[in-house]
C-alpha cells in the first residue's frame, strides 16, 4: 500500500511523519523533497519562488517499483497513492509556523491564503476520490497526536474523511 502525506507547507507533515516513521516496521518512509534534491529529479528552478519545478514523472518512475510506502512531501497527491493523508492548518497559524521557521513574511502569507482555500484538500480529492483522503486538522495538535492520526489512516482503522475542515473566515 502507497500513503501519500500531503498537507500546505508548514501543516507539520516532516515533523509528524518523522515520529511515525520510528513506529511502523513494515513500511519504508520517502521524503520526496530530499530525494528531489539529492537526485536532480526537478525540471527547473524557479528563482522567483527560492524552489525547484519537481520532475513528476522521473519522481513516480523512481518510486514505481516501491510497495508500503509512505510517501511525505506537498506534491504527494500529485503521485499515484491508495490513501492520502491530507494535514490542515488554521491559515493563521499556519503563517505564525512558517514565519517562526525563518520564511518570508510574502510566502507564508501565500501560504497561508492557499490553506484558507483548500487548494492542496481540492487537488487530492480531484485526483484520488473522496474515498481515498483523509484530512487531519493539526492546529492545536502536538505532533505525537498528529503522529496517532496518521498512524490510524496507514493501519485502516480511521474512516476517510474531507471537507469537515473550514478555513474559509480567514480570507473575509
Ligand atoms: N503539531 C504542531 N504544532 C505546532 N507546531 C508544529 C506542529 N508540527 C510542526 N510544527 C512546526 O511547524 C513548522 C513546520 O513543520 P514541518 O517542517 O514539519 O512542516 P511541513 O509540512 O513538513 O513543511 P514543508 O512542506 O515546508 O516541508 C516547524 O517549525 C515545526 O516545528
Amino acid at each position: 500500500m502507497r500513503i501519500a502525506i500531503t498537507g500546505t507547507p508548514g501543516t507539520g507533515k516532516t515533523t509528524a511523519t518523522t515520529i511515525l516513521e520510528g513506529r511502523l516496521e513494515d513500511y519504508d518512509v520517502i521524503y520526496l523533497n530530499d530525494l528531489l534534491e539529492r537526485e536532480g529529479l526537478y525540471t527547473s528552478v524557479d528563482e522567483e519562488r527560492d524552489s525547484k519545478v519537481a520532475d513528476l514523472d522521473a519522481l513516480e518512475e523512481r518510486l514505481a517499483e516501491r510497495d508500503d510506502v509512505l510517501v511525505e512531501s506537498h506534491l504527494s497527491h500529485h503521485l499515484p497513492a491508495d490513501r492520502v493523508a491530507v494535514l490542515r492548518c488554521a491559515p493563521e497559524v499556519l503563517e505564525k509556523r512558517l514565519r517562526e521557521r525563518g520564511e518570508r513574511t510574502d510566502k507564508a502569507h501565500e501560504n497561508a491564503e492557499s490553506e484558507a482555500l483548500d487548494v492542496i484538500l481540492s487537488e487530492a480529492v480531484d485526483h484520488h476520490g473522496l474515498e481515498s483522503v483523509y484530512e487531519i486538522d493539526t492546529t492545536d495538535r502536538e505532533p505525537t497526536e498528529v503522529a496517532d492520526e496518521l498512524e490510524a489512516v496507514v493501519r485502516g482503522t480511521r474512516a476517510p474523511s474531507a471537507g469537515e475542515v473550514d478555513f474559509v473566515g480567514y480570507l473575509t
